[in-house]
């Protein structure tokens, strides 16, 4: 590091050792070497520089992100990188563009819902980028409802072909990345239809623009579907939109992993649930989960930073004034944010298991944690992309004014990630889902024996419904197993020290959440049709649902032994699979000091939850007012303890300053003299007199000062 540390002083004061602890944010000594690495090698590239992209006007900023996204490929072939550093290459890179949805959702679109065959004549194409694809799903008129898509794909048997149309307006396809400029291909969804019979929405394999002159094909209209939120921001992305007019593609260009279609025109179910359509979403929603740990962790180190090098108000007999991270008001903001990054870390990285392992079943035919991907992937999704947009937010308004300049790296941070609440599901939608089971079943509240035929339950309440009938919840359901002791049981928190019990903290939540899944149950069971129900009550369905999710990140409890033979996982996983907080420190973490810290930090997240959702927990009589009381005064205890470690555990995210891109959020905490210099690059200062001037307000002036004279 050149020139002089800032923020040593801070560094000093640490009581940790931050190697082991960025060993433990990668994930693993490969994981940080290797995305060590790779962050240098962007970040030592001027080609990748960053500088000034929020000044570009549309066309440079996009043809910016072409050449980047060209010489990343370029350098990826020159240096050989493997699948996994190529990956890591282009996230340090950090600019949304076209390759995202290539590599993001073309590439396992195929992988997921295409035939072995298919795979085998798509995927090389893919890899070695002869083709560049996207993934064409939302139309103008619907997005969140997918079976509600318009767009035909109708079976010809006279020539073996598809015709792909676009029968209204409101079927043309529009957001989709990569579209609007760039993909060649595209998965297209739309509703197949054979002999006259619809079948559902399916994925077809499209060729958009030819690949000679990159012109589209005949019949199809495409373009940018125009400017979005922010300055640079996601408008490197050529959002789509896309139109066709009898399109004709051969039959073996439909996905048919999960349904084929023979030259006959019949269709053909194979043993795979029908559900895998959607598998590409599940997919992307784990991988936006660890995303969102990326984005936090970025706002908190920018904010914790700079908030240990702003100084307000306390100077005494002319000394230092206090720097603001003193203030406990701007403890409790930052530390918990501090404390969610850490957990939607490791969370994330449990997902990724979860829906590592489901893929293995699935190839071996079983699918029977299926249901169970879907819900988590949706529901976490949906907690840590909410909270992470939030976050933002508010690491923007820890840095005061400064954090409103595009210098900050905040504006551009929180206009490329908020989409995220709404892209791959908007998040209502997925928590609705999250409890969601469209299955019919039995309703029947634990032991009421009171059973009523659904047509639609829901994911939690199928669960709750279950639990009279001897079916024992699994997987991340397993707790409400224990619903009885868990609706009387009482929170035994004498004094602030017994919140740092991790069986006291996993009660609470537990109790919490299956008091509220029943009470929700039960109120249902009052409706004579279940659909009114679920529709009257949605606003609290997704208030249980945010209690559970809250609860997996907090710690997914360890799953019994006897489980039913699909949800029991091998011995050689268990470390892989305790990745909720509190169960993440159950391991044997190495590293001085680094235990302590992450025990500090999921106290942070359980207890600052406890207080911000009180009204749940004291409503549900999880806990009583006086151990809430005692929940925050242990909360200021552990921000006094995290305080002098605070720099070196934003120092662990291991970020370099190209890939953080703020002036605030320096590594050596120089930021006034950074902010000065920064200041001079605008435009605006290229000349003394703007331009304008003397067309507009010189003339103004001279008419007022003529006036005033007369
Ligand atoms: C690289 C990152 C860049 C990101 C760029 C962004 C890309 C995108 O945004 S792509 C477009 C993403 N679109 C969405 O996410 C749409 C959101 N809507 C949906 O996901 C679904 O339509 C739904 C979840 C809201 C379901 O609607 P619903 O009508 O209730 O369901 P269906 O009748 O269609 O199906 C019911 C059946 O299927 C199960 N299920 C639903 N989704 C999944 C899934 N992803 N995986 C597995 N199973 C799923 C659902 O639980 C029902 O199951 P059963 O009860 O067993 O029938
Ligand atoms: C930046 C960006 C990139 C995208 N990239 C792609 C892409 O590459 N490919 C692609 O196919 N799509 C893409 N999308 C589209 C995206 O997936 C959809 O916008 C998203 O799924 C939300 O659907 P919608 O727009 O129809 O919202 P709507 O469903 O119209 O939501 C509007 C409001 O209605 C509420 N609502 C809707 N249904 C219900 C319900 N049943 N109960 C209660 N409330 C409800 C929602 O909560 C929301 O408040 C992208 C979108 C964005 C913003």
């Amino acid at each position: 590091m050149k020139g002089v540390d800032h923020l040593a002083h801070e560094r000093n004061k640490t009581e940790f050792d931050v190697d082991a602890m960025k060993i433990v944010w990668a994930g693993s000594r490969h994981a940080f070497e290797l995305s060590d690495r790779m962050a240098r090698l962007v970040a030592s590239d001027p080609a990748f520089q960053k500088d000034g992209r929020t000044r570009l006007g549309r066309k440079e900023l996009f043809k910016n992100t072409l050449r980047k996204a060209a010489h990343a490929w370029k350098r990826i072939l020159e240096l050989r990188l493997t699948e996994e550093e190529a990956g890591w290459l282009r996230n340090f890179v950090d600019e949304p563009s076209f390759t995202d949805l290539h590599w993001g959702m073309f590439i396992p679109a195929i992988k997921g819902q295409g035939t072995d065959e298919q795979q085998q004549k798509w995927l090389p194409l893919a890899y070695k980028m002869q083709i560049i694809g996207c993934y064409a799903q939302t139309e103008l008129g619907h997005g969140s409802n997918v079976q509600g898509l318009e767009t035909t794909a109708t079976f010809d048997p006279e020539t073996d072909e598809f015709v792909i149309h676009s029968p209204t307006l409101t079927s043309s396809k529009w957001w989709p990345g990569g579209l609007g400029k760039v993909s060649t291909h595209a998965i297209v969804y739309a509703r197949l239809i054979t002999n006259g019979q619809e079948h559902g929405v399916h994925g077809f394999i499209v060729q958009l623009r030819s690949l000679d002159d990159h012109m589209p094909l005949p019949g199809i209209t495409m373009g940018d579907i125009g400017m979005k939120f922010g300055n640079g921001a996601y408008n490197t992305m050529d959002n789509g939109v896309l139109t066709f007019d009898h399109i004709r593609i051969p039959r073996n260009q439909m996905l048919m992993r999960v349904l084929r279609v023979t030259r006959e025109g019949k269709c053909v179910q194979s043993n795979v649930p029908r559900q895998l359509i959607y598998g590409t979403m599940v997919f992307v929603r784990q991988t936006i989960v660890a995303d969102a740990s990326t984005a936090l962790s970025r706002a908190v180190c920018i904010a914790t930073r700079y908030s240990a090098v702003r100084r307000q108000f306390g100077s005494q007999d002319g000394g230092m004034e206090t720097q603001v991270i003193d203030y406990k008001t701007q403890q409790s903001r930052l530390f918990p944010l501090l404390a969610s990054a850490y957990a939607f870390r490791f969370v994330g990285e449990w997902l990724k298991w979860l829906y590592t392992d489901v893929t293995q079943r699935l190839q071996a035919n079983d699918f029977s944690t299926l249901p169970e991907a879907h819900a988590c992937t949706a529901g976490l999704k949906s907690l840590t992309t909410t909270a992470t947009a939030d976050a933002i937010e508010e690491c923007r308004k820890l840095c005061g004014g400064h954090g409103y300049l595009c210098a900050s790296g905040l504006p551009e941070l929180f206009a490329v990630y908020v989409p995220a609440c709404t892209y791959e599901g908007d998040n209502v939608v997925l928590l609705l889902q999250h409890i969601a089971d469209r299955k019919r079943s039995l309703y029947r509240i634990q032991g009421k024996r009171e059973e009523k035929k659904l047509e639609v339950a829901r994911f939690l309440m199928k669960t709750v419904s279950q639990l009279g009938s001897g079916k024992k919840p699994v997987g991340t359901t397993a707790y409400l197993g224990q619903v009885q002791d868990l609706l009387q049981c009482c929170c035994d928190v004498q004094t602030a020290e017994d919140w740092l019990k991790p069986s006291v903290v996993l009660e609470a939540f537990e109790a919490r959440s299956a008091r509220m899944c029943v009470a929700r149950a039960q109120n249902l069971s009052k409706f004579e049709n279940p659909e009114d129900g679920f529709a009257e009550l949605s606003a609290d369905l997704v208030e249980a649902a945010v209690a559970h999710c809250q609860l997996i990140v907090v710690s997914k409890r360890k799953e019994e032994p006897d489980l039913t033979p699909a949800m029991a996982r091998d011995e050689s996983d268990h470390h892989n699979k305790d990745e909720g907080f509190i169960d993440k420190l159950q391991q044997d973490i190495p590293g001085k000091g680094v235990n302590q810290q992450l025990q500090n930090l999921c106290y942070i997240y359980a207890l600052n939850l406890l207080h911000k959702y009180l009204g749940d927990f004291l409503s549900t009589g999880c806990i009583t007012p006086k151990q809430a009381s005692l929940a925050n005064d242990q909360l200021r205890s552990l921000y006094s303890q995290i305080r002098p470690n605070a720099i070196a555990l934003v120092d662990a995210f291991n970020y370099t300053d190209h890939y953080l891109g703020s002036v605030l959020g320096r590594y050596d905490g120089n930021v006034y003299p950074k902010l000065y210099e920064e200041a001079w690059k605008d435009p605006l200062n290229d000349s003394v007199v703007p331009d304008g001037y003397h067309e507009y307000v010189h003339p103004m002036l001279k008419q007022q000062l003529r006036n005033a004279r007369l």
